[in-house]
């Protein structure tokens, strides 16, 4: 299914829109990349879709559903997971106790929950394997790539993804990439992601979108975007 952004206003305050006018899609079984500056309203527009903030006006829609107001269950519900920047684990729990907690929509369904604790264990090997440890010890690519796979634990079609790789090396940041990428070709998911990593971030991506102000600046399929955005994007980025 699609997700689709239409002339979105949203913001913090009634009266100051953040998100102005913006228009995005996150086409089926592609990895869309939204890129701009520090402050343009990439995590607004994330936390737009999911319900934190209500739009001022304007749709969000996927397929045929109106997400405005969703809430954290219904977005699960609906096949949507959604990784945050910051606060994606409990760093004092250990990681199996961040395991469970990642059911806790479906924790009236017991099959289910414990379905979807085997088949993280099973994709991601290294968190039996760490069960014990505390989650804020992991390093921090483990740690991402861990948050990444306690989103997919309720086995999204669409994932939204904060900033994924900052304060990582290139190389892990590299399998973080590696790894979304897979999530499209491989699995067949949908991903949006918010990047600040102008290179590599749209490098992996299908379709990428560049903000500025709140609002649409530049958009295209790589292709397009590498034959005639990539030089000036520097420029107005940075
Ligand atoms: N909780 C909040 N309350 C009020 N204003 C906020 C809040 N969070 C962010 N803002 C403001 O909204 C604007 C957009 O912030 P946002 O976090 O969406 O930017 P961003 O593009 O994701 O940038 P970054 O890469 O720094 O996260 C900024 O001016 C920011 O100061």
């Amino acid at each position: 299914m699609q997700l689709e952004v239409t002339d979105l206003h949203a913001g913090y305050s009634r009266d100051i829109d953040i998100l102005r006018g913006l228009n995005v899609t996150a086409r089926p079984e592609m990895l869309t990349t939204i890129i701009g500056a520090n402050g343009v309203g990439k995590s607004t527009l994330l936390k737009t879709i999911v319900g934190q903030l209500r739009p001022h006006t304007g749709e969000i829609r996927y397929g045929d559903r109106d997400l405005t107001g969703i809430t954290t269950r219904e977005l699960i519900e609906t096949g949507i997971a959604y990784v945050p920047q910051k606060h994606a684990i409990f760093p004092d729990m250990t990681v199996a106790e961040n395991v469970a907690m990642a059911t806790w929509a479906f924790r009236r369904d017991k099959p289910r929950a414990r379905a979807a604790i085997e088949r993280a264990y099973e994709r991601a090997p290294y968190l039996k394997e760490f069960a014990a440890r505390r989650a804020g010890l992991m390093s921090g690519g483990q740690q991402r790539l861990m948050q990444l796979e306690l989103a997919l634990m309720s086995d999204p079609d669409l994932l939204l993804i904060d900033e994924p790789t900052v304060g990582l090396d290139p190389k892990r940041a590299g399998q973080i990439y590696a790894h979304l990428r897979r999530l499209v070709s491989e699995e067949k998911r949908t991903v949006l992601m918010v990047d600040q990593n102008v290179i590599a971030g749209t490098d992996v991506a299908d379709y990428i979108y560049v903000l500025e102000l709140g609002a649409n600046k530049l958009e295209g399929t790589k292709a397009v975007f590498d034959t005639e955005y990539r030089d000036a994007i520097a420029d107005w980025l940075f």
